[in-house]
């Protein structure tokens, strides 16, 4: 099967790049490499492979802004297979759907391949928003936006202190936050949520680095989960965001969990939102935003362990 590897050098913190410098001495299969140049650059790659006749594999070699730009232009594709080495920051693609650890799982993997439809969320606000594990509104998605657009960061970045300013912004914003009102419509249903920290479109049970949002979330069932926390205090939201490594928040009165093939989300204030992990703009004030799963499904790797990748 011919095989495309698509490095984002820049995934990481850089550490991507160095990352691929040894995996590259290793990859004895037969493949065309792809450095991207910017942002968007991989989606453009993948979407103008889009017409193969052939079965091909493009696996991404990044975090999940890359893993999302790849699955964008691959998904409606019969023929393109989208596999993956982790080599971000968070890589919460590779927890969701199987990933290739090393070269030589790539080969033997080209020995049987295989692959699985799987969904990709999307949702319309002024333009298409496309997400493959996840898409928050609220007080995670601030911190997010925040902690990337600090300068601070990147200067700090180099010195190894991210998780640092992350800590700082987390602090910063948990005094700040101005929480918000949330309408849900889901198959003819109305419920409103007063007092919302966030809420969480999941495709997959991970988001934010190893957080397990949403443990029931299955990746090719036709199906989106939306977990809202509200009405919580500071100091029981920290408590509950301890427990959501383990995926034990759940049991919390404050965190609900609804499944559904669509959800109509309206905030009452313009809140700031993610896809994946990264910036999406603020939801739009008193306007329902539908989030959806695109008539374009994707194949991910089926590497045979069903309970890894459905
Ligand atoms: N050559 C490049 N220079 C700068 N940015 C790039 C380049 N190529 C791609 N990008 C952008 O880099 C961003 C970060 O990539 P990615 O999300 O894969 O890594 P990460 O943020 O380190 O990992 P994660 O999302 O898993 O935390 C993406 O939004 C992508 O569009």
């Amino acid at each position: 099967m011919k095989t495309i590897i698509i490095v984002n050098p820049a995934a990481g913190n850089g550490n991507a790049a160095k990352k691929w410098n040894k995996f590259k001495n290793t990859a004895a299969f037969p493949h065309e490499l792809l450095m991207t140049q910017y942002a968007g650059h991989a989606e453009e790659v993948a979407a103008r492979l889009r017409d193969a006749d052939e079965p091909v594999m493009v696996i991404g070699f990044g975090g999940d802004g890359t893993m999302r730009e790849i699955v964008a232009g691959a998904a409606g594709s019969p023929n393109l297979i989208v596999g993956s080495v982790a080599a971000g920051s968070g890589n919460d693609f590779s927890r969701g759907f199987y990933s290739f650890k090393d070269a030589e799982a790539v080969e033997l993997f080209l020995q049987e391949p295989a692959s699985l439809e799987q969904d990709l969320g999307e949702f319309i606000d002024s333009e298409l928003f496309r997400f493959v594990s996840s898409s928050g509104i609220g007080f995670d998605a601030e911190i997010s936006a925040l902690v990337n657009r600090s300068l601070a960061k990147k200067g700090l970045n180099k010195v190894g202190a991210g998780k640092l300013v992350y800590l700082l912004y987390v602090i910063r914003t948990l005094f700040r936050f101005k929480k918000f009102d949330l309408a849900v419509e889901t198959d003819g249903n109305n419920q409103q949520f007063k007092d919302v920290w966030l809420a969480t479109v999941s495709n997959q049970p991970y988001f934010g680095g190893g957080m397990k949002i949403s443990p029931d979330s299955k990746t090719g069932d036709g199906l989106l989960e939306l977990t809202i926390v509200s009405g919580i205090s500071r100091l029981k939201l920290l408590l509950v965001f301890g427990t959501v490594f383990t995926g034990t928040h759940t049991r919390f009165k404050e965190v609900i969990q609804l499944s559904g093939s669509q959800f109509r989300l309206t905030t009452d204030r313009q809140v700031y939102r993610h896809i994946d992990g990264d910036y999406a703009g603020k939801s739009p004030k008193n306007e329902p935003i539908h989030y959806g799963i695109s008539k374009s499904r994707w194949n991910a790797i089926n590497n045979g362990k069903k309970e890894d990748v459905l």
